[in-house]
């Protein structure tokens, strides 16, 4: 079997064979019968997953902001309502919910999708939802040197749902805020206020 130095830098294509292993062994371990119809299928189906909700470990989330525009656009942009689905990285757990993006450009703004690229490029993997937010911050913050950044997470875990406390219904809410809406409570009020709209 592999060691631990050879999984270093490692993401899902480029090991399917051995995660299909893997899943197969702690199928067997939990107490399944790995032969039966309907299990003979699922290392495959579950490395096919891995795949998609690891997919961040394939990107460098620096670089999916691509191209900025020179604009002269100083007010605020605000992408709201970004669904995304993450992995707790203390249960392995989903948990999802939205993220809502606000900057203020100097000079430099970025493709509007590319916003929700970046989160999908920072939520695909394992994750606490703080890092989260701050990453998507501390990104915008160094890619468009823009006047100031907020960004508030939304986020519902399972770790808490369906175990453990047993809360379902329970938000997590996160921010994050750089340049000017550390300063300006009107610019985090605005920010706020127009994600109600
Ligand atoms: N701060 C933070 N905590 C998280 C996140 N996702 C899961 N957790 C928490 O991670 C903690 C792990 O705590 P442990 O005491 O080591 O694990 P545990 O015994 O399974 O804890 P319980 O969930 O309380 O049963 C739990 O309190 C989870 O709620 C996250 O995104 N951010
Ligand atoms: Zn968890």
């Amino acid at each position: 079997m592999a060691g631990r130095k050879d999984y270093v830098n490692s993401k899902v294509s480029d090991n399917r064979e051995q995660i299909e292993f893997h899943v197969k062994e702690i199928l067997k371990l939990i107490g399944e019968d790995v032969e039966r119809e309907g299990l003979l299928d699922t290392p495959a189906r579950v490395t096919r997953m891995y795949e998609e909700i690891f997919a961040g470990y394939e990107v460098d989330p620096r670089e999916v902001l691509g191209v900025t525009f020179d604009e002269q656009h100083e007010e605020l942009v605000i992408v709201r309502d970004i669904v995304y689905y993450s992995q707790c990285e203390h249960h392995m757990a989903p948990f999802y919910g939205k993220a809502h993006i606000g900057y203020l450009p100097s000079g430099k703004i970025a493709g509007l999708s590319k916003l929700a690229r970046l989160v999908e490029a920072v939520t695909r993997k394992l994750q606490v939802q703080e890092r989260i937010t701050s990453q998507i911050a501390d990104i915008l913050d160094e890619e468009l040197a823009p006047h100031g950044v907020m960004v508030v997470v939304e986020g519902e875990h399972l770790c808490m749902c369906a175990r453990g406390v047993k809360k379902p219904g329970s938000k997590t809410v996160t921010s994050a805020v750089r340049g000017e809406f550390r300063s300006s409570s009107a610019l985090r009020s605005e920010f706020l206020a127009l994600l109600k709209q």
